[in-house]
């Protein structure tokens, strides 16, 4: 196989195998939507049942990394990973956790090694990895971050504009990009967590990864305060007044073109959206909320910071779908082509 980007796979870790992840993959296969040159990663007798469960015509094809994939119309190559336990669509059992993490090392592998362009991950649970002994899972973003030995990663989710933009005022025609200060932590936490130095970091690894993960040559980030109407001067908290504003002014005087902070019930707004080409959100809800509101289904999960292209679905394990192909694999679909899009934006700046 070249090492070319354009021709390396894209590695999908069909994620929960009681989840939705396995159907998504198999009902862009048999509809002919899955780009070329996709591998699954996981157990082929699982994705051979749900397809039969699913009424889908889709010959899984068992492969390993760096051979060639089958060119076959609607078929799905696979990576194969052992289940531990028989799985039931909906029903968690936490002796499959170490498969779920175990498709994501062969994916981070492949992606190391030169043999997959990106991984692309479909959703796991993380409360049924951690009951299956990853007691210190939060999820995919965290983990990755370890397993690639970076200090620092950010989550960003961003709507597909050419499929979903609400019209030309939404964000101007660029879409809504939401990054995350915190990720999965307990609110009770989050507080605590937002640090001068983890806002530096979050703000320059934000600003470089629009700059050379999306090609946008000056990037204007807008920062979300944490308290209501940021902190009303001190008189609704004080986070905003000594840490947020001093370490936006010290960004600034660095060359990063970075706003705020705002109240964040308006900041979501067209008229303040089309000013700047993403909002970095305190935390979790505060910003997916909005994201998901505006474009559940049709946008992505990227990983920003890590030294692989790994992009994600906008939403979750979905159990109460799963089995049914009831389940809307766009956001896939979603993932699956900004994958490409950024593991070919890499491979040129690389040059
Ligand atoms: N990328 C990921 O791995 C990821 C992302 C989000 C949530 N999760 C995990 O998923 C589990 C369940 O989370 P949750 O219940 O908060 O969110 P969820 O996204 O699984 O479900 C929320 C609602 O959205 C619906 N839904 C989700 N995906 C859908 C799809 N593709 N098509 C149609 N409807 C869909 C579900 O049926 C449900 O009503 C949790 O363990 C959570 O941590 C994982
Ligand atoms: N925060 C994500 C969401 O709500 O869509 C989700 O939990 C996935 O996170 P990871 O990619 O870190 O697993």
């Amino acid at each position: 196989m070249s090492a070319n980007a354009t021709s390396l796979p894209l590695a999908i870790t069909t994620g929960e195998p009681a989840g939705i992840g396995p159907d998504l993959t198999l009902m862009l296969a048999a509809s002919g939507q899955l780009p070329e040159g996709c591998v699954a990663i996981g157990d082929p007798a699982l994705l051979r049942q749900r397809a039969q469960q699913l009424g889908l015509d889709v010959p899984v094809v068992e492969c390993a990394p760096g051979e060639p994939l089958s060119m076959a119309q609607a078929t799905l190559p696979v990576w194969p990973v052992a289940l531990a336990a028989p799985v039931t669509p909906g029903v968690l059992d936490s002796a499959n956790a170490a498969y779920v993490i175990k498709t994501l090392e062969v994916a981070v592998a492949a992606c190391q090694q030169g043999l997959a362009a990106a991984m692309v991950t479909a959703p796991l649970h993380k409360g049924v990895i951690i009951e299956g002994g990853f007691s210190g899972f939060t999820g995919h973003t965290e983990w990755l971050r370890d397993a690639c030995g970076v200090p620092e990663v950010v989550m960003m989710l961003a709507t597909d504009v050419a499929l979903h933009a609400r019209g030309p005022e939404w964000q101007g025609e660029r879409g809504l990009r939401v990054a995350l200060a915190t990720t999965h932590l307990p609110l009770r936490d989050v507080a605590d967590a937002i640090t001068p130095e983890r806002l530096t970091r979050v703000t320059r690894l934000l600003d470089a990864d629009l700059r050379g993960q999306f090609g946008i040559a000056a990037p204007r980030i807008a920062v979300c305060g944490l308290n209501p109407h940021a902190g009303e001067g001190g008189h609704l908290g004080f986070e905003e007044r000594d840490i947020i504003e001093p370490t936006l002014t010290t960004l600034r005087a660095q060359g990063i073109d970075v706003r705020g902070p705002y109240p964040a019930d308006t900041l979501f707004t067209p008229r303040h959206l089309r000013e700047v080409d993403a909002v970095l959100a305190m935390y979790h809800d505060q910003g997916l909320a909005v994201l998901k509101y505006a474009g559940f289904g049709q946008a992505a999960n990227i990983t920003l910071g890590l030294p692989l292209v790994r992009t994600s679905v906008d939403h979750g394990t979905a159990l109460d779908l799963a089995g049914r192909g009831t389940a809307d694999p766009g956001s896939l679909g979603v993932a699956l082509r900004l994958a490409r899009q950024l593991s070919q934006r890499q491979k040129t700046n690389e040059r």
